[in-house]
């Protein structure tokens, strides 16, 4: 959530994990090519390979689009950047992401997809969701929240963290209590102003936070929330056991089902080209049936492949020489080098 408090959030942990006892420095990276500075040093940054400026000259792009094309741009690197990664995997105990802060951009994009299942299929992952909390007070704004949360949740499928932050303005026991308790949260949107039309009726708005607040509430039983202060550091030792419980939520249900789901694909695979051979084979059948004659002359002649040694099909990596397509078109200009 873009002002959320995210930048502070990274700087916050990154400060913890290399005050604490043992220190344990994190591998910071930072996907946001918008940001003018953080807070933070981070490790790698998407700043030095793609000039945002420049893509949206190139491209002639508006903020928004601009961010997206940058973070496409980065992610056909990201397999270089992966194994960086996974060099450093053994030597430090966290990697942390910094995200364009909007959900459009990251969550619901091909890139933001590609990254987190790169980075989810080979180091255990959490999702950690940072809440204005003081911004959210509003039954409507918790609910809209609530739902972008739940949205992320069902598409990455990753153990899931709602960050509440800024408690120092604002404490988060009453999301706490919206989440807990579903009379609490109905209570809360009867007394708020504007959800009765002027004949005493239930505004549609109402009636359909209503419903979904029953949707909600199955939701927040895959939930861990904390509340934490970015600016004071309460409450971040308690997000670090959230995350160790989470660690166990990847490793055993994550895991599995990243294995089950690349088990069906690979078998899907295998069925497709199966049933090709199968259709192929019937069709060559028929051909031959229906021409004897052309069928008797194409049969393998050993001789003919002793003088025709050069049978091996040669792929062609087209990528080495130029590229082609849209998006990569001009894209050299943009990647910094
Ligand atoms: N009171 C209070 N303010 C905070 C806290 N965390 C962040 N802020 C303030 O919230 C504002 C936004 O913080 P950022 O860290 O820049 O937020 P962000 O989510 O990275 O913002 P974008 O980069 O725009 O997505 C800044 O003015 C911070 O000082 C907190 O825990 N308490």
């Amino acid at each position: 959530m873009a002002g959320a408090g995210k930048s502070t959030f990274v700087q916050r942990i990154n400060s913890y994990l290399h005050s604490k006892e043992p220190s344990s420095p994190p591998y910071i990276l930072n996907l946001d090519p918008a940001v003018t500075s953080t807070p933070f040093e981070a490790n790698i940054d998407i700043r030095d390979t793609v000039n945002y400026h420049e893509v949206m000259k190139q491209y002639n792009l508006g903020p928004n689009g601009g961010i997206l094309t940058a973070l496409n741009l980065f992610t056909t690197k990201f397999d270089q950047v992966l194994s960086l990664v996974e060099k450093r995997a053994e030597t430090v105990d966290y990697v942390i992401l910094d995200t364009p802060g909007q959900i459009e951009i990251f969550t619901w994009s091909a890139s933001g997809a590609i990254i987190t299942d790169a980075v989810a299929s080979s180091l255990p992952t959490v999702v950690a969701y940072i809440i204005d909390t003081p911004r959210t007070t509003a039954p409507a704004t918790f609910m809209s929240n609530m739902l972008y949360a739940c949205s992320i949740l069902y598409k990455t499928k990753l153990p899931f963290i709602l960050v509440f932050n800024k408690t120092d303005a604002q404490s988060h026991d009453f999301a706490l209590e919206w989440m807990h308790d579903f009379e609490a949260f109905q209570a809360a949107l009867a007394s708020h102003r504007g959800t009765t039309d002027d004949e005493g009726e239930p505004t549609y708005m109402n009636s359909l936070m209503n419903s979904m607040s029953l949707v909600l509430d199955e939701f927040y039983k895959h939930l861990t929330a904390v509340g934490v202060s970015s600016m004071t550091g309460a409450g971040i030792k308690e997000f670090f056991d959230a995350v160790e419980a989470s660690r166990t939520e990847y490793e055993n249900e994550y895991l599995p089902e990243l294995a089950r789901a690349r088990a069906a694909r690979e078998e899907t695979l295998q069925a497709t080209k199966q049933d090709s051979i199968n259709r192929m084979m019937k069709d060559l059948e028929i051909d031959r049936a229906m021409n004897p004659e052309a069928a008797a002359r194409d049969r393998w002649d050993p001789e003919a492949e002793d003088e025709d040694e050069d049978t091996e099909i040669n792929i062609i990596d087209r990528s080495t020489s130029c590229f082609l397509g849209g998006l990569m078109t001009n894209a050299p200009d943009c990647m910094r080098r």
